[in-house]
């Protein structure tokens, strides 16, 4: 757990994994200069311009030769002093400088603490910080773009402005809550506030709508494969995988557990699901596997239930789904059956060979579309589960609120669920932030950021 008021000078090596040919050592706070003088043994350069030095053992060891860079606080990233060594990649050269950065007086930086100062200095609110995170971890172009966007501001902008107009209406009802006694409601400021809560209410759904894209665009959609035994679901994960991933044999249950895949699509990030063959049976292990796949179909943002000609699925679907997935019915081998490839309007059915590949690529192009990509690189900011759950709680207490003011009962209930409202979105800012959440959230970093 971090010390979330820490203010000593903490040191990390940023940049030094695998072969990266150059690695930088950071270190922010009050004794960064003092720090960085000893380390070479000279006075600092001119903040904000590079100079090259020595690092220096307490003997006149050099141990890396490489740019010294000052940040005087409050304009740097953590908005302490901060210097940055950037000497020489590798697996020795950047740890040697950063021990040495220890022996003369710094901290070993926790995990994400130059992120959470610079959050405490108001450098960043959360949902930014959570977005370098979100960035370093991206997985696919579209998902690195996207966390750019948050990074530099676009999805708190739009919750701040949400938390702008609800000051607004807080003001106009708090103020009532005051004048009650007096008895005479004006009937036309009590309408235009319906009114205004109504559009709240509107910006607020899609403001929820974009973040669950966003989570999307952060972690891959989920994609499951479904349908009876023997249909052909592994082939499908290996022909989207381009390689054979899962076992595929002729006998019906092959697959017993889920196999995840993580896949890239048209840049869009997808963990793809192949599951056990859906029947009813009495071995214990399969049975076992049934239920694993009624499981990830629960979780599911798009299922695809595969069948053949020979086996066509029944219309009773012998799924669950949640209502937000969607559901896509795929006919497979029609290499034996002579179904022509794509989809089948009539039958609201894609047609493919998982074979020969045939109908795949308007197959992939659809579960593309309805995880809403691609296109996406001008319109998606990536957002957490957190932010996600945030906006529905602020959207549960807006109805609520909205419900009190059409009804016109209970000024006082109203107020207390637009102050909630409030508060929720105020949590994704990091505006009202406990302690423990941003413990939590600033934990999972990794060190150096
Ligand atoms: N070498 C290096 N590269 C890096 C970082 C870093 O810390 N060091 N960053 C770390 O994540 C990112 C860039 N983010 C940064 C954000 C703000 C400031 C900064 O000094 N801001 C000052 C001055 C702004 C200006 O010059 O216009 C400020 O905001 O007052 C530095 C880096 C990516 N690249
Ligand atoms: N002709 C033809 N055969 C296919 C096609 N797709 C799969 N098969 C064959 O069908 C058999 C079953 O394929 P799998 O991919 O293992 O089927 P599954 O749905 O994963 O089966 P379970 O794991 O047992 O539920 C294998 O022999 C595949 O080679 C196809 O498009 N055309
Ligand atoms: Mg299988």
């Amino acid at each position: 757990m971090l010390a979330p008021y820490a203010r000593d000078t903490i040191a990390a090596v940023a940049t030094a994994s695998g072969r990266g040919a150059v690695g930088i050592v950071r270190v922010s706070g009050p004794d960064a200069f003092f720090i960085a003088e000893k380390l070479t043994g000279r006075p600092l350069p001119p903040f904000r311009q590079a100079a090259l030095r020595s690092c220096l053992t307490e003997n006149g060891v050099v141990l890396d030769q490489g740019l010294l860079l000052c940040f005087s606080g409050p304009q740097s990233f953590t908005g302490e002093d901060v210097v940055e060594f950037q000497g020489h990649g590798g697996q020795q050269a950047p740890l040697l400088v950063w021990k040495r950065f220890l022996e003369l007086g710094a901290r070993a930086a926790a995990p994400g603490e130059f992120s959470q100062r610079a959050y405490l200095n108001g450098r960043l609110d959360l949902a930014q910080a959570e977005a370098i995170a979100d960035l370093i971890d991206a997985g696919s172009r579209q998902a690195a773009l996207g966390a750019v966007r948050s990074l530099r501001g676009e999805f708190s902008e739009q919750v701040e402005a949400l938390r702008a107009r609800l000051t607004a209406i807080r003001v106009q009802v708090e103020a009532s809550v005051d004048f009650v006694e007096e008895d005479d409601v004006d009937e036309a400021a009590a309408e235009r506030m319906v009114g205004e809560l109504k559009e709240i209410l509107g910006a607020t759904r899609q403001l929820l709508r974009s973040a669950q894209q966003g989570v999307k665009l952060a972690q891959g959609a989920i994609v499951v494969l479904a349908g009876a035994p023997n249909v052909g679901k592994s082939s499908l994960l290996n022909r989207l995988a381009g390689e054979d991933r899962a076992i595929v044999t002729p006998v019906a249950g092959t697959t017993r557990d889920l196999l995840h895949t993580d896949l890239v699509v048209q840049g869009m990030p997808v963990q793809v699901i192949d599951t056990a063959g859906i029947r009813d049976t009495d071995d214990p292990v399969e049975r076992e596997g049934v239920a694993r796949a009624r499981r990830a179909l629960a979780n599911a943002d798009v299922a695809l239930l595969l069948d053949t000609a020979e086996t066509p699925a029944s219309d009773q679907l012998l799924v669950e789904l949640p209502a937000s997935a969607c559901l896509l019915k795929v006919r497979n081998k029609i290499d034996v059956s002579g179904e022509s490839p794509g989809f089948d309007s009539a039958r609201n059915i894609f047609a493919i060979s998982a074979l020969t590949g045939s109908g795949i690529d308007i197959l992939v192009t659809e579960v593309i579309r309805r995880m809403g990509g691609p296109g996406t690189d001008e319109t998606v900011f990536t957002a957490r589960a957190r932010q996600v759950r945030a906006l529905e709680q602020c959207l549960e207490a807006l109805e609520r609120a909205h419900s009190l003011a059409v009804h016109a009962t209970g000024v006082e209930l109203m107020a207390e669920e637009l102050r909630q409202a409030q508060e929720h979105l105020g949590s994704i800012t990091g505006r009202i932030s406990a302690d423990q959440l941003l413990g939590e959230i600033f934990a999972t970093f990794c060190i150096g950021k």
